[in-house]
């Protein structure tokens, strides 16, 4: 069975040291779930991290949200397409046309990394937007960044799984949802707002489910992981 049908779980390595990032890894199976580097373990390890994680058979997204002018984010992209991974993201707000340069730089690649775009982080509510100048709810704001994305001809979006109905009535059904802010029941929401449990995640329709401190910080990671998938099904 392919790994699109084993398991949408994308486990958010978030750590501090190239060694406590592989420990949880080597804890991990790289058929039940994907892992994500994002920008903490990137800035203290580079390139390693993700070559280390390639020869352990896992799939990496690299999740730096790129926001920069287009010729930045472009060759940016590109960079991350050299190291050959799974999948790689923009912020949305940087722009259609900035979406777009990205999307045409990975156009030179066989196998491209899926690109993305992040709507509003999931640990913002309405009163962060405002504070940004945005007089809007989440779900407003969310629901044009992603048709933005879409028009930009990108491969998804990074969104709430609250958000999740609201994009699938404007974009096709091949235009992936990645949603974090995913919490088990019993789990903290820490500095998360916008948060749902993997199972309604998944019913409501998300591909992927990023999951970091619900795993890393159990006692026993691989017994939470597959606590998690087992509610999935
Ligand atoms: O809107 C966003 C975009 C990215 N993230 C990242 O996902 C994980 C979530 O980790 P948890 O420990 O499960 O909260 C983390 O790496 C974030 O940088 C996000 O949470 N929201």
């Amino acid at each position: 069975m392919s790994i699109e049908r084993l398991s949408p779980v994308i486990v958010a390595l978030d750590y501090h040291s190239k060694a406590e990032a592989l420990v949880m890894a080597d804890q991990l199976d790289p058929t039940q779930c994907r892992v994500k580097v994002g920008k903490e373990l990137f800035t203290l390890c580079g390139p390693s991290i993700v070559e280390a994680l390639h020869q352990r058979g896992f799939e990496v997204f690299l999740d730096l949200k790129f926001h920069d002018i287009p010729n930045t984010t472009t060759k940016a992209v590109q960079a991350a397409a050299d190291l050959g991974v799974w999948m790689v993201n923009v912020h949305a707000s940087g722009g259609r046309r900035m979406m777009a340069s990205c999307r045409e730089g990975l156009e030179k690649f066989r196998t491209p990394p899926k690109l993305i775009a992040v709507t509003v982080l999931t640990s913002m509510e309405r009163q962060d937007l405002v504070d940004i100048g945005l007089d809007v709810e989440p779900m407003e704001h969310v629901k044009r960044l992603a048709a933005l994305t879409r028009d930009a001809g990108l491969d998804g979006v990074v969104c709430s799984a609250q958000e999740v109905a609201v994009i699938r009535d404007i974009c096709p059904a091949s235009f992936n949802l990645v949603t974090p802010g995913i919490r088990p029941l019993s789990a903290e929401k820490g500095d998360q707002k916008r948060v749902m449990t993997p199972q309604e995640a998944i019913s409501i329709g998300s591909d992927y489910l990023v999951i970091g401190r619900p795993i890393t910080q159990a006692n026993d990671p691989l017994k939470s992981l597959e606590d998690i998938i087992a509610t999935l099904s």
